[in-house]
């Protein structure tokens, strides 16, 4: 077998190649892969992104003068809630101005590499550029239509005091941002440790999130998400009331559909639900709610939505050890223990996807009912088709406590059609009934059986990737890196999507975009890493000094404190050596090894987990088959004109949350940042000089330069309360009415208190949670890592700062980062056309890990060189 280096030259970038042929149909992750830029084009790009910045805020603020001027003149029942909206949100728009110029101004320092230009601060930049091009469209809007007779006044005016709301929220994060700046390592975009910022969480949990899930909800993400995300918070929060109100999932699911009609018209009361479901609701019901698609009418959605298969098949892994052939001593065997921590010995349940029926998969798992068909229609084979060459082992997101193989089934069936190799997909057992390590060892478990019997999944295993996405995307990389550590044969390459590398309440840029997202809300994520690591919640007030795992200094991983099985088994956290053949083979009813290979005495039988919980595992010898039916199928100043406000200028791009994205390189800010160096500023015409922030940053940089000074990076501080007032009152004399909108960023004294389950734990310093933390030796063992994160994404900055690792290390990486799509992607291919391109991307990597071309002659060779 190729040895990790061999295949690293064999995989290294060719990233003119790539963007030649990628950018015009795989526009989301083209942009970010596109190579830096040399000379006049560069600079030119470079005045092109602080052009774009300026031209923006300087519309902004020629709107805002115009329709508040007009309706100060226009006396209308309405006329004083827009005059204050716009005038309040034009004062967030220049107290965040100079902020916002400071962080286009470090951020490319955090990049991963030269030809990536994304992290965490440049996708907080672009967040707040595309929140003001959308206040931009609605206060044009406001301009064409307001003299018209059929001029929706209360739709307008709801939708700017919204976005206001939005922009004032945006500033209390850009400020939380700069304290986390404050607190890091230059090029680093995880504060350090010894800084664990409680008053952080403290900050942005108290934020009031409201405006962020209501009418605006998505505004981030292009326009073709829009509608997916007001569908999914409508659903999401109706659910909510579904799930209080009734036991049982179908009940649920019905109850939420009639409960949904009030919450697509009402998106303040759908916020108002979302944010408290959040603050409130335990990981049960973001496990009833992400499994929503698994039971009840919902469950067949896959088979309409996507391509057919002869083979889907879910199948038990029997808890029995096996011996493999050590990849780095011939002749040597490696004994591949059952996965027993926690709960002890149990078998592990997989499904087989395969477009055809191969050679070597037993008779009965191509699908009956596809046989029949096929019968009749006289084209059904007789013959299998022959092995494949290739397997792709799949594992799921799901935040560690939800969803299978069968949610992730829609995609995993056009990877299946498009790349042609059998997908073996492992349906592992959750958190919270099965804390780490569980999932990690039955992943391991069955990646390991894979390899031993790929004759009976169709292929001969030549070449084998693991695929992830999400939790998925972190369970595939510990895989791979125990594999390395077991010294058994590593994957051929690793795909991760969207991935968590640092399972840990770490704060960072883009991990602050989770006070804003519809998938992933803070108070969602953090009850992942708690069901995860297998801690329990801290209620306000409690003492956990006694009860939990978080005082003690071992190093070793501490005994989750719920659902654990009086099995006395304990996971040896450090990487050690695997149990050899020959030196104590398993006894597996009483004595088997452990997952590092150290022998554990079991006490009790294994209880199966409960129903919900993960896969039935009861213990069955053999490998038995379920039958499943196989589904066969921008110079404009404040004295402009009305009608030059009217009139479409560059930037005017289509910022409706329905409205068709212009596919504009405006909208995709990272391409244009490459490498933005401090923009001139003096054309603002604003009082607070943007030039102060950057000279201020300077000093600071160099200030950061010396070694004694701890925390070296500062961004201008936000004006204060006063200020802002005073500017408001400058643009207008009108007071509000009826709504008022907050001048400074509102926290909610409501939440602050649930800031208490933010705590460390040594559990969260496990490398093989967070793969981040892993030792240099441990990662240089990985085989070439395909990193697919997206822009907007709370996990993006864990893509970046792995990619940094990999790169140091000279582990060969692919960084692609996905513009304007949300975590998840791959489950919106059906719906949205960006993340089927999206989804051609991982297909692309996956053909090429295994040894294939790519499709549409697309992408080249990609692994940055290191
Ligand atoms: C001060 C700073 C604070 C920082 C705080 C710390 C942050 C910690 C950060 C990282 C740690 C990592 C923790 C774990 C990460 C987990 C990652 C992870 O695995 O997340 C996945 C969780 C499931 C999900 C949300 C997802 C993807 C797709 C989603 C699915 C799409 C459609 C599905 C609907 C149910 C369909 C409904 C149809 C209809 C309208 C009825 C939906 C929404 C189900 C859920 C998934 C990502």
């Amino acid at each position: 077998m190729d040895s990790p280096a061999g295949k690293m030259a064999a995989v290294r970038a060719d990233s003119t190649t790539e963007e030649k042929t990628a950018a015009p149909e795989s526009k989301p992750a083209a942009e970010s892969v596109r190579p830096k830029e040399h000379g006049h084009r560069d600079k030119r790009k470079k005045t092109d992104v602080a052009d774009s910045y300026n031209c923006w805020f300087k519309t902004l603020r020629s709107l805002t003068a115009n329709n508040s001027e007009y309706f100060e003149r226009h006396k209308t029942q309405y006329s004083g809630r827009f005059s204050s909206a716009v005038c309040v949100l034009q004062g967030h728009a220049d107290a965040i101005q100079p902020v916002l110029e400071g962080f286009i101004r470090i951020a490319p320092d955090f990049d991963a590499d030269e030809n990536t230009p994304s992290n965490g601060y440049r996708s907080l930049v672009k967040v707040v550029g595309t929140c003001i091009r959308r206040i931009i469209h609605v206060q044009r809007k406001v301009v064409n239509n307001r003299d018209g007779l059929l001029f929706q006044s209360k739709h307008y005016c709801l939708e700017l005091e919204a976005y206001a709301s939005v922009l004032c929220q945006l500033r209390a994060i850009m400020d939380v941002a700069q304290k986390v700046l404050a607190k890091s390592k230059h090029g680093q975009l995880f504060p350090e440790e010894k800084f664990f910022p409680e008053f952080l969480f403290e900050e942005a949990e108290s934020l009031d999130k409201e405006c962020f899930y209501g009418r605006c909800v998505g505004f981030q993400f292009c326009s073709s998400m829009q509608p997916i995300f007001h569908t999914i918070s409508t659903a999401m929060a109706s659910f909510a009331e579904a799930y209080s109100d009734h036991d049982g999932q179908l009940t649920r699911a019905l109850a939420s559909l009639l409960n949904s009609g009030k919450y697509a018209m009402n998106p303040e009361l759908r916020a108002r639900t979302i944010v408290s479901m959040c603050d409130k609701a335990d990981i049960s019901f973001c496990k009833a709610f992400w499994n929503i698609t698994e039971e009840g009418p919902l469950q067949h959605m896959s088979g309409f939505l996507s391509s057919s298969v002869n083979v889907n098949k879910v199948f038990h892994i029997p808890a029995l050890p096996f011996e493999m052939e050590s990849s780095l001593e011939d002749g040597e065997l490696v004994t591949i223990t059952p996965p027993c921590s926690q709960t002890g010995p149990g078998p592990v349940q997989v499904r087989l996807i395969c477009f055809e029926n191969r050679e070597g998969q037993p008779e009965d798992i191509s699908s009956p009912i596809l046989d029949q068909v096929e019968e009749k229609l006289g084209t059904k084979k007789k013959v299998p088709a022959p092995k494949s060459d290739a397997l792709i082992i799949h594992i799921h997101g799901g935040g560690f406590v939800a969803q299978s193989s069968k949610s992730h089934e829609m995609y995993l069936r056009t990877w299946a059609k498009d790349i042609d190799v059998p997908i073996l997909s492992v349906d592992y057992s959750l958190a919270p009934a099965h804390p780490f390590p569980r999932a990690m060892e039955e992943c391991f478990f069955a990646y390991a059986w894979a390899l031993k019997n790929a004759q009976i999944l169709g292929t001969t295993a030549e070449r084998v990737c693991l695929a992830g996405d999400s939790a998925g995307g972190n369970l595939c990389v510990s895989v791979a890196m125990r594999a390395a550590n077991y010294g058994i044969r590593v994957p051929d390459g690793v795909l991760a999507a969207y991935t968590p590398f640092l399972v840990r309440y770490t704060p960072s840029p883009s991990r602050l975009l989770c006070m804003m997202d519809p998938l992933l809300p803070m108070g969602i994520l953090s009850r992942c890493i708690a069901a995860y690591a297998g801690l329990k919640e801290k209620k306000p007030g409690e003492d956990v000094s006694s009860s939990s795992s978080t005082t003690s200094s071992t190093p070793q991983l501490s005994t989750p404190e719920h659902n654990f099985s009086s099995a006395r088994l304990v996971f040896d956290p450090s990487p050690t050596e695997p149990k050899r053949s020959g030196e104590g083979a398993a006894a597996p009813k009483l004595l088997f090894t452990n997952t590092t290979g150290g022998l554990c005495e079991v006490h009790t039988p294994s209880p199966s987990p409960p129903s919900g919980e993960g896969p039935d595992h009861t213990d069955i010898p053999v490998l038995t088959v379920e039958t499943e039916t196989a589904v066969i199928h921008g110079k404009q100043n404040t004295e402009q004109t009305v009608d030059n406000l009217k009139e479409p200028h560059f930037e005017d791009i289509a910022l409706s949350p329905y409205e068709e994205d212009s596919g504009d390189s405006e909208w995709s800010l990272t391409d244009k940042q490459t490498e933005v160096d401090s923009p001139s500023r003096g054309g603002a015409g604003d009082e607070k000089s943007p030039e102060e922030g950057s000279k201020q940053m300077e000093k600071d940089r160099a200030a950061e330069d010396d070694p004694n000074r701890p925390s070296s990076l500062s961004l201008p501080s936000l004006p204060s309360l006063d200020e802002i007032s005073m500017a408001i009152s400058k643009m207008t004399e009108s007071k509000p009415e009826e709504v008022v909108l907050p001048s400074e960023p509102v926290h909610s004294p409501s939440s602050i208190a649930h800031v208490t389950r933010y705590r460390p734990s040594p559990i969260l310093n496990n490398p093989y949670m967070s793969p981040l933390l892993a030792d240099d030796e441990l990662l240089k063992g990985l085989p070439p890592v395909y990193l697919v994160p997206c822009a907007l994404d709370p996990v993006l900055d864990d893509s970046i700062m792995f990619a940094q690792r990999l790169k140091a290390l000279g582990v060969p990486y692919k960084l692609q980062v996905v513009e304007e799509l949300s975590h998840g992607f791959l489950n919106f291919t059906s719906i949205c056309k960006e993340a089927r391109q999206a989804n051609d991307l991982c297909v692309n990597n996956l053909l090429e890990m295994l040894g294939r071309r790519p499709r549409g002659g697309r992408v080249g060779t990609p692994t940055r060189k290191v």
